[in-house]
């Protein structure tokens, strides 16, 4: 039926088209000019009740419009719908659905009334005819008029019912009667509203809509108004008159007024008069059953409304598609979409790809949804919604850690692998044919000088060490020796009759060696571990010891000042066997070295012992006939020079000329100086020199290696900056967690639990220790404590623990501001205890495999049910509103009924705003909440939603 314009209907009520616009827009219809169309259910209020001026009532033309349609088919049934009324409103519906619509149709009915108020002129008139047959009262038979009239909002079967009896007493509401309702400015037009009449959620008024499905003005069904009615709700509809009230309801629809999901009447798919005996409301109009069952809802049945005046769907603009007029622009392919959806597997409602269990998704570290979506073709957004589905939430372009991709990929059949920054830049290489690690034939390999790093407790005299090898420099001779600082430098003894070169590291110190290893550069093979005669072991003297045992360095101890007086070198020897350094004169194979740096006493000896040691322990060989790599030791910006890079071979010979890329920097080499401030035209394995000819500065740590060309070189470095930045993004996945231990042990990427233990007090470190170490941590697995201290945790105990993988545990002291977010960046676990027996225990149960994470319940909102809708595909669905906080979609939720609990631990499998799929619902929203096969469901009910929380440990 087409639309009724604004002049037409002004000329049928004898009134000027602007008059009747101006009433419209103060009525709150959206309406421009005097050919904007107007909604039938306006139409029809308008008809019912005209505004001043007009001349003619609705009388004629409501019956001629849309009414007439409706009305005509009804006279059989309108007979069967009096007879039910008179009978139904005693005889309250045995059915349970009968109950549940009941409440509704209270606050409908009250609507109705209105057309009591002008029972004349309203399409009361119109429908006369059918009214008659029900005998139903004056009052009535306009009531029953207005819910058709609005085909709109009678979406609900069920909903009618209750309306009848309400309507006496509620009046206003209705948009028919009721004008207070009807005008409404400002409130939208019933076009989304679930809830509303007119989309067939609510029952009975035909009233504009407003916005708020729950609001009573609206006529929701709320429990409350329904009075007496609510029993009344006929069993079966056909059978009952829905409407306790028996007034007016079903009579009157009968034939086809009956309220239609569609609600307007000219474009509804679905004709009321077609299928009247549909489904349990027959067409009699059994109100009761009519109930809009969300139909349309979840399903993506559009057709909730399709089905005639008695059928179930009416609320269908809830939870599925509105009424028959969207159903009537759906192309076939969004059908196609809609049927295939429904058919295939969903995740959280969505559909995305799966794979088959073993397909191999590599992904890089720090990707996103986005690009896991682009690898399997999937939409990101549905891949957010799965994820929040497992309970986790991301956005579709936030990095996501090992973890997250693995969840994710075992519910898709996918086995998503996050390529390890090592793999990372291997494969970066091979993609432009270097390959980083080619197997050298052994008689490609020549011996390399050892590289030494000298470390220690603070004025143990590390500086002044380094300055004496420099002097000791036998090629240097007297003329000054070492001058230039360049990071490192490389000395030449003579050892056993040969020139020999050791390379030292030129900055002293655990920490830049340990900060260097942390990001993956392996430049040392020695420490020299400087102890002061004088002052003996000290608590750097200890760090410094783990660090380099932790990175399974061979040490050479340099007893120092042993010239001072009260030098005590065996004390140093005796107090070092504590700490596995048993010297060759104690049985042991580390080498102690007396020397004075200050005197330059004994520094041959030093440099001799790091030969034998380097020779005894270590096959230190490279192979020098191939393109450079090495690590960049440090770097600075010279003004005259551009950047300037010291570079430590490692293999192969670096040449003036070479292209060369140095972590994210690239360049050619333009020239390069030695510790001596000579130019050099090559450097062989471990020669470190100075390196000009970079377009920018690298980082200490860096590795570089010559590339074919300069094109080559600067694709590398912009490669891993994308890398780098990308890995920056990612979460950082914890290193080693107590919690996942085992896994990773059964997994081989670890063989050994690293620990560095940070206490308050000395006695509670050792007590610790002790007990630790006496754990029975069985065959195949390791305990190491590599560090262990007193006082707070530092950036250097991180470091070490990034280095080596290690948890670090603080008992009773902690990592503060920055050490702590340095330490959540990096990975790094800290444990925190302040029992001794419970840190024993809990590292006992996660060698164990024992140890699991303690979840804590959040709550994260509360709902209360104001309606219940039926679907047969779904079950039950609240219409609710959110109290507080948010309901989520995925989450567990527990329904509690006055209080008591009702059902724990059910799911929000489905959650909707009007006719969107939602992932979460806020505070004084509506929402319909699908809670899978939990169907004993009851208005007034509460939802609370909770979601399970990873308890931080202590
Ligand atoms: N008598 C004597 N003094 C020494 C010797 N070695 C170093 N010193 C002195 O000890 C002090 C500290 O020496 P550094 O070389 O600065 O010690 P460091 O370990 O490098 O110190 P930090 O850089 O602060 O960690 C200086 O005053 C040196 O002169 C030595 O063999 N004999």
């Amino acid at each position: 039926m087409a639309k009724v314009r604004v002049h037409e209907l002004a000329k049928e009520l004898g009134m000027p088209s602007k008059d009747l616009l101006a009433y419209l827009k103060e009525q709150g219809e959206f309406v421009k000019t005097a050919s904007s169309t107007i909604e039938a259910p306006v139409v029809r209020k308008i008809k019912e009740n005209p505004p001043a001026g007009a001349t003619s009532g609705n009388g004629g033309s409501a019956e001629a419009k849309a009414p007439a349609k409706t009305a005509a088919p009804q006279p059989p049934t309108a007979q069967k719908s009096t007879s039910t009324t008179t009978t139904t409103a005693p005889t309250p519906g045995p059915r349970s659905s009968a109950t549940t619509t009941a409440p509704k149709p209270g606050p409908k009915a009250a609507p109705q009334p209105a057309p009591v108020e002008t029972p004349a002129a309203s399409p009361a008139a119109a429908r006369a005819p059918q009214a008659p047959a029900a005998q139903a009262p004056v009052t009535q038979a306009p009531a029953a008029q207005a819910p058709e009239a609005p085909g709109k909002a009678a979406p609900r079967p069920s909903a009618p019912g209750p309306r009848p009896s309400a309507q006496p007493s509620g009046g206003s509401q209705r948009p028919g009667g009721g004008r207070s309702n009807a005008p409404r400015p400002g409130a939208p037009r019933p076009g989304n509203n679930p809830f509303s009449s007119s989309q067939g959620m609510r029952q009975g008024g035909p009233a504009r809509p407003g916005n708020n499905p729950f609001a009573p003005s609206q006529g929701m069904p709320r429990p409350a108004p329904r009075g007496g009615n609510a029993g009344a709700a006929g069993p079966r509809p056909g059978a009952a008159a829905p409407r306790p009230g028996g007034p007016r309801p079903a009579a009157p629809r009968p034939g086809g007024p009956r309220p239609n999901p569609g609600m307007m009447p000219d474009r509804s798919a679905v004709r009321p008069g077609e299928r009247p005996a549909r489904g349990r409301g027959g067409p009699g109009g059994a109100p009761g059953a009519g109930g809009g069952g969300p139909r349309g809802g979840f399903s993506g049945r559009p057709g909730g409304g399709g089905r005639g005046p008695g059928g179930r769907g009416g609320t269908q603009g809830a939870f599925g598609r509105g009424g028959g007029k969207v159903r009537g622009r759906k192309s076939k392919r969004a059908k196609r979409q809609e049927f295939e959806q429904m058919q295939a597997p969903t995740i959280g409602g969505v559909q995305v790809p799966r794979g088959d269990g073993t397909t191999v998704v590599r992904m890089r570290r720090g990707a996103s949804l986005t690009d896991f979506a682009d690898r399997i073709d999937a939409n990101p957004a549905s891949l957010v919604t799965v994820l929040f589905h497992l309970g986790e939430m991301a956005t579709a372009t936030q990095s996501l850690d090992e973890d997250t991709f693995a969840l994710l990929g075992s519910e898709l059949g996918y086995d998503i692998q996050i390529v390890s920054p090592e793999d990372e830049e291997k494969e970066l290489f091979n993609s432009f044919n270097i390959d980083l690690e080619a197997v050298e034939d052994e008689e490609n390999l020549q011996p390399r000088p050892p590289v030494v790093t000298v470390m220690g407790h603070v004025d143990h005299g590390k500086t002044r060490l380094l300055d004496a090898i420099r002097h000791a420099d036998v090629q240097s001779g007297e003329a000054g020796g070492i001058t230039q600082h360049i990071g490192a430098y490389q000395v030449h003894v003579e050892h056993e009759g040969n020139d020999r070169a050791i390379t030292f590291i030129d900055t002293p110190g655990h920490e830049a060696f340990t900060a260097m290893r942390a990001r993956g550069a392996k430049v040392t093979d020695i420490a020299i571990l400087v102890v002061a005669a004088d002052d003996g072991v000290m608590p750097q003297t200890v760090e410094a010891l783990n660090h380099a045992q932790a990175a399974d360095l061979p040490i050479v101890v340099a007893v120092n000042k042993i010239d001072v007086d009260g030098a005590n070198p065996d004390k140093v020897r005796q107090q070092l066997t504590e700490y596995n350094l048993i010297a060759e004169e104690y049985g042991g194979d580390t080498m102690f070295v007396e020397v004075s740096a200050k005197q330059g006493k004994n520094i041959d000896g030093l440099l001799e012992a790091v030969l034998l040691t380097a020779d005894a322990a270590l096959d230190l060989r490279a192979n020098p006939d191939r393109d450079a790599q090495g690590v960049a030791i440090e770097a600075n910006l010279d003004r005259g020079r551009g950047a300037v890079a010291t570079v430590l071979v490692q293999q192969g010979t670096l040449r003036i000329g070479d292209g060369i890329v140095a972590g994210t920097a690239h360049g050619r080499v333009r020239a390069m100086l030695d510790e001596h401030g000579n130019n050099v035209a090559e450097a062989t394995p471990s020669r470190p020199v100075q390196v000009m000819g970079l377009a920018s500065v690298p980082r200490a740590g860096d590795t570089f290696v010559v590339a074919p060309d300069d094109r080559t070189a600067r694709q590398i470095a912009e490669k891993r900056e994308a890398a780098d930045r990308q890995a920056a993004l990612a979460k950082v996945r914890k290193r080693i967690s107590l919690e996942d231990l085992n896994q990773q042990l059964e997994a081989g990427k670890i063989e050994t639990l690293n620990l560095i233990l940070k206490g308050d007090v000395s006695g509670s470190v050792e007590a610790l220790e002790d007990a630790l170490l006496q754990i029975d941590v069985g065959d195949g697995v390791d305990l190491r404590i590599i560090d262990r201290g007193v006082g707070a945790i530092t950036m250097n105990n991180i470091n070490l623990a990034v280095a080596s993988d290690a948890v670090i545990i603080g008992f009773n002291v902690r990592a503060e501001g920055q050490n702590a977010e340095y330490a959540d960046k990096e990975g790094v676990e800290i444990r925190y205890y302040s029992v001794i027996y419970q840190a024993i225990e809990e590292i006992e149960q996660a060698l164990k495999g024992m140890l699991k994470p303690e979840f804590e319940e959040v709550e994260l909102g509360t709902a209360e049910i104001r309606e219940i809708f039926r679907s047969s595909k779904f079950g039950n669905i609240a219409g609710s509103l959110v109290q507080s906080g948010e309901i989520k979609r995925g989450s567990k939720a527990r329904i509690t009924r006055g209080g008591t609990v009702v059902s724990e631990n059910v799911e929000v499998a489905g959650l909707r705003r009007f006719k969107d799929d939602v992932t979460e619902v806020r505070e004084g929203y509506e929402c319909g909440i699908n809670l899978g096969s939990f169907n004993d469901l009851q208005i007034g009910d509460l939802i609370a939603t909770y979601e399970m929380r990873e308890k931080p440990r202590a």
